[in-house]
């Protein structure tokens, strides 16, 4: 299986502050990587320096095995805080403009995005009557535009209701089965990570302190006879010392 995303060392400095401290880390080929940590853990940090927000302090990534970030940049797909949309305009203009903005002359890649994130029959509706759901699966709309390989969401199931929550999981599973589209997602609402994720980090005062798989996650939270006897929220308070 391929090498998607490695960073080697990486660490980021604010002042005397460090946020992100020697954080090596592997995404593979059509892993579901669940990103956990506190807030102030250094998650956004971290996905800031990988989609080249924010430029390393030390140490140093690599995208589908190459150093050229430049290039490896152009295939990952970013949904990072609040997306930038335009209100004023349909889901379907807002994802021609984004394929005009990336140079992407196939329009009719805006009209088989908008069948996939549900929002075919939203016609002449302008986004700024959108739900937060309908608005979150539009942002994650426009960074499919270019068919990236590596989709990058950072808490992107934040303040949805259930409905808007089961959505973007749906979206996300299939994106990831059909699409074959690595996905890189924090999120601190743990249960439905556990829905979604097939590897996880654990980010602690910068550091990555685990990195298990779903398997290995189910027989630390099992009994030999398969009894639960933790969920992903108590392994993970665990794994932080309760701190
Ligand atoms: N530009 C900056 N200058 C100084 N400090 C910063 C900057 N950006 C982030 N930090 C600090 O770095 C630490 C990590 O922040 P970061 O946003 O990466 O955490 P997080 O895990 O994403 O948290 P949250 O879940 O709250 O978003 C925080 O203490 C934050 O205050």
């Amino acid at each position: 299986m391929s090498v998607i995303l490695r960073t080697n060392h990486l660490t980021k400095r604010y002042g005397h502050r460090t946020v992100v401290d020697n954080l090596s880390m592997t995404i593979h080929e059509g892993d579901i990587y669940g990103f956990i940590g506190k807030n102030g853990a250094g998650k956004t940090t971290l996905i800031r320096m990988i989609t080249g927000l924010a430029a390393p302090s030390d140490g140093n990534l690599l995208l589908f095995g190459s150093s050229n970030l430049l290039e490896g940049r152009k295939q990952i797909g970013t949904v990072i805080e609040s997306p930038a949309l335009y209100p004023g305009m349909t889901a379907r203009e807002n994802l021609i403009t984004q394929c005009k903005l990336q140079g992407v002359t196939d329009e009719s890649q805006a009209d088989s995005i908008l069948t996939l994130i549900g929002l075919s029959d939203t016609g002449k509706k302008k986004v700024k009557d959108f739900s937060l759901g309908m608005r979150q699966r539009l942002a994650i709309g426009l960074s499919l535009v270019g068919s990236p390989k590596l989709l990058v969401l950072d808490e992107p199931i934040n303040g949805l209701d259930p409905e808007g929550i089961k959505e973007i999981r749906d979206l996300i599973l299939k994106l990831n089965h059909d699409r074959n589209i690595t996905v890189l997602i924090s999120s601190h609402i743990l249960g439905e990570l556990s829905r979604l994720a097939t590897r996880y980090g654990i980010i602690h005062r910068g550091r990555l302190i685990e990195e298990f798989t779903e398997t290995q996650l189910f027989e630390r939270c099992h009994t030999k006879d398969g009894k639960a006897e933790m969920d992903l929220e108590e392994y993970f308070l665990n794994a932080i010392g309760g701190k």
